[in-house]
């Protein structure tokens, strides 16, 4: 329990300070996720000679605005969509985090991030564990912060509560990241 709690008060501190130099690099410097939380979620994947070839985990997009993924060092299978459509495999370097970005990322900068889609395909029959850290917003509603909205960069996205956003993802069962095309302002 000791250990737990030590890794996700450091995790946290990590994805913030990541999240600070997102901001940063597109010219921001603020306290814009001081108060957002994080949740984890440790994936067991128990892949058999029956499961290879399909899909541990199906085509998505993380809802959070990033993920630290600590993946399984010994077994690959992760899958990220890079621009032209196309999966391209993430295999796996022990002692290194992976970060993707997800939804809220997308929503906060105006459309400048992109939210990754991404899936599990299992290549052995064997257990697979992987521990994601997602940083969530806070109960605020998020919006683009001012600088990054301009009359050649209108605002995309109605500001949301990352918990009604949760909700919209799992009532539509949109996963990929369609459910955030729901919040576009129509211009
Ligand atoms: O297990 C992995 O490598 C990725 C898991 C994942 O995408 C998730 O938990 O959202
Ligand atoms: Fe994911």
């Amino acid at each position: 329990r000791e250990v737990i709690e030590m890794y996700a008060k450091a995790i946290h501190g990590a994805a913030k300070d990541v999240a600070r130099k997102l901001a940063e690099s597109l010219g921001l410097s603020g306290d814009f996720f001081e108060s957002w939380v994080c949740q984890f979620r440790i994936n067991k994947y128990n892949f058999t000679p029956e499961t290879v070839g399909s899909s541990g985990v199906q085509i998505h997009t993380d809802s959070g605005f990033l993920t630290i993924l600590q993946d399984d060092e010994n077994v690959g299978g992760l899958e990220v969509m890079n621009p032209s459509g196309v999966y391209v495999a993430v295999d796996p370097v022990p002692g290194t985090l992976l970060i993707n970005l997800g939804d809220l990322a997308k929503a906060w900068s105006n459309g400048r991030f992109r939210n990754v889609q991404h899936r599990v395909q299992c290549k052995e029959a064997t257990i697979r564990i992987s521990i994601a850290s997602f940083l969530l917003a806070s109960n605020e509603e998020v919006e683009a912060p001012p600088e990054l909205v301009d009359s050649e960069h209108p605002r995309l996205y109605v500001p949301f509560t990352y918990e009604d956003y949760r909700k919209l993802r799992l009532t539509t069962k949109l996963q990929a990241g369609e459910a955030l095309e729901l919040k576009r302002i129509k211009s």
